[in-house]
């Protein structure tokens, strides 16, 4: 057993399943592996020094590009939305409708404030966002043995791609599916580009990308990192799939949510702000002792 498996914070509900599945990962090779992953609170963190960290969307809410006026309405979306997000009494299809509500107001704010392109880059680095400990090895090690990285996120893509970008783990074996923002002639924010992608339709996200899939078709053993039950339809689109691995962050309301993150994912990981399981596992998956 691979030893950061028997850490205090990973739970697995049938862990001779997750080590077989490793062993057949392992077995296969880097060339057989894909990771798809998850962005806000999966592969950044979701609290430093007892503080919460901020999303993609939080980043710009919280900026200096959005007014005060603005900044409240926005705040007064998160707080009524996403007690709804982790509340586990509701289903995802209850779920679903307000989810596409709470992105569509927010979005609707955001274009309101006409962002400037050439200032999303001074922001983020300005920003607390925190990528996981750890972060530097996993980009690393994919990029290394050529394992393409695909980061699904209903966040903004332009914000998360700067946020990779300035910490140096932009490698030309990630690609991102998102929310883009469309800019006009003076590089003011006008619109969102393309399909909304929020946390209850990233299978139908998915499934619009095939092109993607179909270039990846000979990897047929994928590693999943998700902090939210929407992310586990993130690897619809594989193909031909023979090995999935899924590893769940639980961050917030973990025992409410517990049991279900249980069922859902083949490991989940309890208030860990580290990549410390998923390099683990890759470093043994790309042929590590
Ligand atoms: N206006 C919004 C809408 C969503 N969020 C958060 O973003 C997260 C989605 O991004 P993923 O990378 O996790 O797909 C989601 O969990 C929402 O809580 C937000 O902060 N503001």
């Amino acid at each position: 057993m691979i030893p950061e498996l028997t850490r205090p914070s990973v739970y697995m509900r049938d862990g001779t399943r997750v080590e077989g599945v490793i062993q057949a990962m392992r077995q296969a090779g880097a060339n057989a592996l894909q990771v798809i992953s998850d962005f806000d609170m999966t592969l950044t963190r979701f609290s430093y020094n007892g503080k919460r960290c901020p999303t993609c969307h939080n980043i710009l809410d919280n900026s200096k590009l959005i007014s005060e006026e603005c900044k409240e309405k926005l705040k007064d979306l998160l707080n009524t939305y996403y007690p709804i997000e982790i509340n586990s009494g509701l289903s995802a299809e209850e779920k679903l409708p307000l989810m596409v509500e709470w992105w569509t107001k927010a979005h609707a704010l955001l274009v309101q404030q006409k962002i400037k392109k050439d200032l999303l880059s001074p922001v983020v680095r300005e920003s607390s966002a925190m990528l996981r400990e750890g972060y530097q090895l996993f980009f690393d090690c994919l990029q290394e043995h050529s394992v393409p990285l695909l980061i699904f996120s209903a966040g903004i893509g332009d914000v998360l791609e700067e946020v990779i970008r300035q910490a140096g783990v932009f490698h030309p074996n990630v690609k991102v599916f998102s929310n883009y923002m469309d800019f006009d002639e003076n590089g003011a924010l006008q619109a969102f580009k393309g399909q909304l992608i929020h946390i209850y339709n990233k299978r139908e996200g998915a499934l619009l990308n095939s092109g993607h899939f179909q270039e990846l078709r000979d990897r047929h053993n994928v590693l999943l990192l998700g902090d939210s039950l929407g992310d586990l339809t993130m690897a619809d689109g594989v193909y031909g799939m023979e090995n999935i691995l899924k590893i769940g962050y639980l961050n917030d309301k973990v025992e409410e949510r517990k049991e279900s993150y249980l069922k859902a994912y083949d490991i989940v990981l309890e208030r860990d702000e580290t990549m410390n399981v998923a390099n683990a596992i890759l470093h043994h998956v790309t042929g590590g002792q």
